[in-house]
Formats: C-alpha cells, sequence, structure tokens
C-alpha cells in the first residue's frame, strides 16, 4: 500500500539470523527450498484467491473448491511438479477439499492394507486421479467404536462376491469428506461375513458413482450430509452419507493384507495383528500432529504481528500509546503459543520418524513398536489439537475486537480446524487409548519387562517415585535436567497413583471407567512430557546460525515452565515440587518472556508465510494494518449500496411509524 514496512523496527530487534531459523522451523534446507517456492507460487496465482471465501453460499462456495482443486491439478501436471512439491502446492492453496481425503486416506489406505496385486491395480488410477477415492468408516450410529459399525460384507461363494450392505437407518455412512458430491470410489468399512460367521471390520474398495456421468451406481444413495460450523471453513468440503442396498463387489476388492477370503470362501488371517486394519488412522494422527503447528504457527504469526502494531494505553508526555505486545498478560498468554507451535513442530518431526521407523519393521513382520506408535499417534494427536484449538481462539481474543472480522483470518481458521479435536479419533477416547498403554506399562514393571521408547523413564519408577525437584534459584529451572525431572516424576506418579486405584476394584473394566478422568490427566501428563523431551533433544542436534539455539533454548524453557505453571496442581499434589519451586518457575517464565519479546517477529517471520496463506489483515508482513481493514471494510458486499436493500420494504415504514407514535 504505502510500500513501507511498519514492522521494521521489530525487525531490526532481533538477536538471531532469521534465515537460519526458516530452516531449522522447515527441517532442512531442502525443505525450506521447496515450501518457499510452491508457497510463492500460489500466492502470485490469481486462480488460487480465497479472501471472497466467507461471503460465498454453500454451492458457490463448492463449485469454486472444484475449480481451485481442478486448476491445482492442472498446474501440478504442467509443472510436472514431485509428489512432494504437489502435496506443498495442496497445502498452500488452503481450502478443505475432496483431494485431501483422495491423497491423504483413500491412497494410504491401499497402500497399507492392500497386497502387491491390489496395490498395483488401484494405486496407478488413484495416482492419475482416473478415479477419486475417499475414506468411508464412520456411520450415524457409530464413529469412535470401530467395532460397532454395522455395515455388512456378506461373501457370496456362488458369484465369488461381497454383498455391501446398510441393514439399518444408523449403518448409513455419515462424515467421510469427498463423499457427498464427487468420490467415484471409497474404501469402505463393513463387518465381513462368511458362511453365517462375522469376523468384524474389514476395508472393502467400492466403486460408487458411474466414471461416465457421475451418477450414483445401483443400489446406492449418496448425497451430502449439510451446512458445518461456520461460514467458508470446513463447508468446502462435501462430507457425506451413503447407503448400500445389496451392492455387489468382486471378492478381490477386499482390501486383503491383514486377512483373506479364498474362493471357496474361507477365511484365512495372516500373522500379523488386526489392528493394522488400523494402519491408515495412524497414519492421518502422524500427518495431524505435524499439521498442528502449521494452524497454530498461523494463528501466532497473526497475533504477535498484530499485537506489535496494534497500540493501546500508556502514552506519556502525547508520545505514542503502549504496543500492546509489551502488555506482561499479553505475553504471559502469546508466547506460551509461540513456544507450543516450536514445540509442535518439533515433536511432529519425530513423530514422522516413530512412523517411518514403526512402517519399516511391520515390514519385516516386526511389530514390536506397533502398541508405542498407536500410543504416541493417539496422545499426541489429542495433546496437540486440543492446545492449538484453544490457541488459535485465544489468539483471536489476543487481536481485541478487530480478531472477530473474517478479515482477520482467525474465525475462519478456528472453524476450519476445531474439527481435528474429533475427526481421526475423538480427543478424549484417543487419551483413553493412552491410559490403557500406561496402565499395562505400570503393571508389567515388576515382571522384569523392561520399558522401552517413550516409556523408558518409567523403568526409574523407584527413583521417580520418591525424588524431590532440587531447584533452589529460579535460574535452575533453566537445566534441561531439572525440567526432565519435574515431568517424569509428575507422569510416572499419576500413572502409579491410577494404576493403584484401579487395583481396587474387582471388574478392572468398572475400574477403568470409574477412573476415567483420572486417567486422562495422566495420558495428558505423558503426553505433554514426550513433547517437552523432544524440544530438549532437539536441542542436542547441531543447530547453526547466529543465535538461533538461544532462541530455541528460551522457547522450550517457556513451553516447559508454562505446562509446570498451567499444571501445578498436578505437580504440587504429586510432590514433585514444592510452592516455594513453582513461584520460582514463574519468576523464571516472565524473565524469559523479556528475552523473547525483541525477537518475538522475527520468531514468526521464520515461519516464512505469504500474506495469502496467512488471509489476514492483522498479520500481513508490513504491519499496515488501519489503511487495508478502512479499505477492506468498503468492499463488503453490504456496502455495495449506501441506502441497503430491504430499506423501502422494513426500514422506511418503521420510521414512518414510530414518526406517527412520536407525534401522538
Ligand atoms: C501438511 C498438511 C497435512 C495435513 C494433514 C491433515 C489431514 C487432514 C485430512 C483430512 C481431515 C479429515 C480426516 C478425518 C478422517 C476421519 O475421521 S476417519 C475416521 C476416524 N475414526 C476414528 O479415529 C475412530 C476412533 N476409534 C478407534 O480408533 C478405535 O475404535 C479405538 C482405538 C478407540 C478402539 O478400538 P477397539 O478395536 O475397540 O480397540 P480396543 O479393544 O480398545 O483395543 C484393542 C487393541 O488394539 C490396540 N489398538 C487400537 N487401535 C490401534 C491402532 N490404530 N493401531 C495399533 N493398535 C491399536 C489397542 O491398543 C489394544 O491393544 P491391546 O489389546 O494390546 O491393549
Ligand atoms: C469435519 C469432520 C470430518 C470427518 N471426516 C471423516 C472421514 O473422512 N471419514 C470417516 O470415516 N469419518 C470422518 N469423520 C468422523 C469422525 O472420525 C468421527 O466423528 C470421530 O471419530 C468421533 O466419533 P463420533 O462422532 O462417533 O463421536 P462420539 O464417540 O459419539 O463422541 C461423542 C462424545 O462421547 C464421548 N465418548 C465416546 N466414547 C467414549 C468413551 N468410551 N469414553 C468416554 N467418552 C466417550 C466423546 O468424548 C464425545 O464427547 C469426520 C468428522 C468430522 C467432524
Amino acid at each position: 500500500m504505502d510500500g513501507i514496512d511498519h514492522l521494521a523496527d521489530e525487525r531490526n530487534k532481533a538477536q538471531f539470523d532469521v534465515d537460519a531459523m526458516k530452516i531449522v522451523w522447515a527441517g532442512s534446507r531442502h525443505a525450506f527450498e521447496v515450501s518457499d517456492r510452491i508457497s510463492k507460487l500460489v500466492a502470485a496465482d490469481p486462480g488460487f484467491r480465497k479472501d471472497n471465501r466467507p461471503m460465498l453460499g454453500r454451492n458457490e462456495l463448492f463449485k469454486n473448491t472444484l475449480r481451485k482443486a481442478a486448476y491445482a491439478w492442472k498446474r501440478i501436471i504442467e509443472l510436472h511438479l514431485s509428489e512432494e512439491e504437489a502435496a506443498k502446492l495442496r497445502f498452500y492453496v488452503d481450502e478443505p477439499a475432496y483431494t485431501d481425503l483422495h491423497w491423504g486416506m483413500f491412497v494410504p489406505a491401499i497402500k497399507g492394507q492392500g497386497t502387491e496385486e491390489q496395490q498395483q491395480k488401484w494405486l496407478p488410477l488413484a495416482y492419475k486421479m482416473q478415479i477419486i477415492g475417499c475414506y468411508g468408516q464412520t456411520e450415524l450410529g457409530h464413529g469412535s467404536n470401530v467395532q460397532g459399525l454395522e455395515t455388512t460384507a456378506t461373501f457370496d461363494p456362488q458369484t465369488d462376491e461381497f454383498v455391501i450392505h446398510s441393514p439399518t437407518l444408523t449403518s448409513s455412512k455419515w462424515w467421510p469428506g469427498g463423499l457427498g458430491k464427487v468420490s467415484t470410489h471409497g474404501v469402505i468399512y463393513a463387518r465381513l461375513i462368511t458362511d453365517g460367521r462375522d469376523h468384524g471390520v474389514h476395508g472393502f474398495i467400492v466403486q460408487l458413482r458411474s466414471l461416465e456421468d457421475h451418477s450414483p451406481l445401483p443400489g446406492i444413495t449418496v448425497g451430502d450430509i449439510g451446512m458445518k460450523f461456520g461460514n467458508g471453513a470446513y463447508n468446502t468440503m462435501d462430507n457425506g452419507v451413503l447407503r448400500f442396498d445389496h451392492v455387489r463387489i468382486p471378492r478381490d476388492q477386499m482390501l486383503m493384507r491383514v486377512s483373506q477370503v479364498t474362493r471357496e470362501g474361507k477365511y484365512m488371517q495372516s500373522d500379523v495383528p488386526r489392528q493394522l486394519v488400523y494402519g491408515t488412522m495412524v497414519y492421518v494422527r502422524q500427518t495431524i500432529v505435524a499439521d498442528a503447528s502449521c494452524a497454530l504457527s498461523r494463528a501466532v504469526c497473526i497475533a504477535t504481528r498484530y499485537s506489535a502494531v496494534r497500540r493501546q494505553f500508556g502514552s506519556q508526555d502525547g508520545g505514542p500509546e503502549s504496543q500492546v505486545i509489551d502488555y506482561k498478560t499479553q505475553q504471559n498468554r502469546l508466547f506460551p503459543l509461540l513456544a507450543s507451535a516450536y514445540a509442535f513442530r518439533f515433536v511432529g518431526e519425530w513423530l514422522k520418524w516413530l512412523y517411518t521407523d514403526v512402517t519399516q519393521r511391520l515390514q519385516t513382520n516386526d511389530f514390536s513398536t506397533l502398541p508405542e506408535a498407536h500410543a504416541c499417534t493417539a496422545g499426541l494427536k489429542s495433546v496437540t489439537t486440543t492446545a492449538t484449538a484453544d490457541g488459535i481462539e485465544e489468539c483471536r481474543k489476543l487481536c481485541g475486537g478487530h480478531g472477530y472480522l473474517c478479515t482477520s483470518g482467525l474465525p475462519e481458521l478456528f472453524a476450519v480446524y476445531v474439527p481435528a479435536c474429533t475427526y481421526e479419533g475423538d480427543n478424549i477416547v484417543l487419551l483413553l487409548q493412552v491410559a490403557r498403554f500406561l496402565m499395562k506399562t505400570v503393571s508389567q514393571l515388576g515382571s522384569g519387562k523392561k520399558p522401552v521408547g517413550t516409556t523408558s523413564y518409567m523403568g526409574q519408577i523407584e527413583h521417580l517415585m520418591q525424588c524431590r525437584s532440587n531447584v533452589q534459584r529460579a535460574e535452575d529451572w533453566l537445566k534441561p535436567s531439572a525440567i526432565l525431572e519435574a515431568f517424569e516424576s509428575r507422569a510416572a506418579r499419576m500413572s502409579v497413583a491410577c494404576a493403584q486405584n484401579l487395583t481396587k476394584f474387582t471388574n478392572p473394566e468398572e475400574g477403568f471407567a470409574e477412573l476415567s478422568a483420572d486417567l486422562v490427566e495422566a495420558a495428558v501428563a505423558h503426553c505433554q512430557l514426550i513433547i517437552v523431551s523432544k524440544f530438549i533433544e532437539k536441542l542436542l542436534q547441531d543447530i547453526p546460525g547466529k543465535g538461533v539455539r538461544e532462541q530455541l533454548e528460551a522457547l522450550c524453557n517457556i513451553y516447559a515452565l508454562f505446562l509446570l505453571h498451567k499444571h501445578q496442581g498436578d505437580f504440587l499434589s504429586t510432590g514433585c515440587i514444592t510452592a516455594k519451586q513453582a513461584s520460582l518457575a514463574n519468576d523464571q517464565l516472565r524473565s524469559l518472556y523479556s528475552q523473547v519479546r525483541p525477537n518475538a517477529i522475527a520468531l514468526v517471520d521464520a515461519f516464512n508465510y505469504t500474506d495469502h496463506f496467512l488471509g489476514s489483515i492483522l498479520g500481513c508482513y508490513d504491519g499496515n494494518v488501519y489503511p487495508k481493514l478502512y479499505e477492506a471494510a468498503w468492499k463488503d458486499p453490504l456496502n455495495d449500496s449506501v441506502v441497503p436493500e430491504g430499506y423501502h420494504e422494513y426500514i422506511r415504514p418503521l420510521l414512518k411509524q414510530n414518526l406517527r407514535t412520536a407525534r401522538l
């Protein structure tokens, strides 16, 4: 607009090399270069404009999403983008679409659960988008309880086919993204029945729509489930409803990596655990953790830049008022979120490594790390999405009234993000899975079986049950060993307390249900320990760039000490720290905020987000907020005419009537 960088003074204050931090954030120089190039390509292309989204009605909005998805595909082909570049392009287009489920779940489900032959048949079609797929698991009556699904797949040995059927209203598939209006195929989860026997839930590739005219195939009733929360937001997605009326598919369309049905109708189970049927969920939960850092960093970038621009109170001798970012209360709300964005980034990187490792092991029939991979993906998905959804809303409040405008980008970001707490496993249901894993680990402590991986800290259970923190001064809280000991002993003691309480029940399942609220808290403590310890481990690596390590150390300490402050009830009631030590942690936190303050703008610049991706006037790079807000207001369709439509019908008669009343 005026070409001036209104945040230049802030940028000049930075005490570290921002370009080096951009590479740390991206994960590698290569990842940075791809991300930088593709984000600029998307931002410069008017075909990917998104600022009008909140104003569009559902049909217009959806058609616009179809146009963008087709255009994105055209650009991917024209530019010969690699798989990595194509995924980045879809990410920066920033519009939930059927393609998320096609690439994010349909393809991984076939890869993870299909045999070699099945992969060879279906993947080339999916890669070329000659078929478009969804992930059809959830039903109207059951989502969390996968074993409760009702859709049936009954083998007919006469014709060598499965008959897919929805026996009840509640068995209607309900929610799958991309199903409502687009998908030609789906990986559909149904109860496998052979010879009258129910073998539980399995995945099947089912064609849903004609590849000629897109009409539903015989026996299939399909449509969209209706408007969802927020304007624009997730309404670009066609979440669908689907019913089957005795739909026949060939036998080889059952995904047969985990178990098979022979031509004779014999059910055969490979020696792989049946939980591999849930493998796609483990994969997606892992991507959701990485995605949490993206969503939170985006909100934090907006709130941090705006907090430096916004001034309120504090003018002295007619000078400028104070920047709201200088208020300690603002810092106490904002900087832990900034630190969390970095923490989630690094734990996401680690989780990707864990997932890759477990996948490689599975290929050699080593299933030993599967329970841990399930617990980590479930728990970290839960903890990071809850914190991110809450964090985005906090960022909106940090921007005061202007945060409530759609042009701030925050309402839409929240509305798009918040279902992450529910999809891919309700966060509480997933934490209960972690709690089961922890209770099993505690119960095996006396058996000589050494806990490994993220539970290896339980190996020092005797020490953790009785140790007392030796922090004496606020600076002692900067020692990683002091932080780790406090978090490990808190997590261990909470798990052991639950395990001890469970022994008071004769029926363990009854006990688990009765104590579930405590179990969820123990699971959260364990997951927070993982995030803190992975941040600390990141700092053990070589981190090039002037001042970068120091900034990351400050953020790591803020993340840990903020959690310690927020959950001090846990730390105090378990006797891991004293009230005095809790208060010292808080003192240290305040001084860390002062350390981060001059670097705050540079720390959000390191995310390297374009103004297009941020989609926020409050977060724009140059900080020229007020003229942009003023101009945008006039572009609202309500301002197309000075006198609104409806004046003659509804305002004028009212005013006239008021006049008459006033004369009386
Ligand atoms: C860069 C940008 C990337 C963007 C990325 C964003 C991606 C977003 C894309 C699209 C957005 C929308 C996608 C949303 C899609 C969906 O929501 S699909 C539907 C998801 N549904 C669920 O998640 C259902 C949740 N429920 C479950 O997972 C299970 O029912 C349950 C785990 C809660 C219970 O299962 P059940 O079979 O009844 O198990 P249990 O009896 O409790 O346990 C038996 C044993 O199995 C172990 N186990 C359970 N799950 C797994 C697993 N996934 N993997 C490995 N092991 C598992 C469990 O620990 C038990 O073990 P033990 O017997 O040893 O105790
Ligand atoms: C935007 C969006 C997109 C989605 N996309 C897909 C998709 O592409 N494909 C697909 O198959 N599905 C999809 N889903 C469905 C999603 O996976 C489910 O909604 C999710 O797994 C939660 O299940 P539910 O709806 O049955 O919740 P419920 O289980 O009914 O949860 C309701 C409440 O009960 C509580 N609760 C449930 N069980 C327990 C328990 N055992 N102990 C304690 N509390 C419990 C929960 O915590 C929650 O508070 C999508 C959902 C959304 C919102």
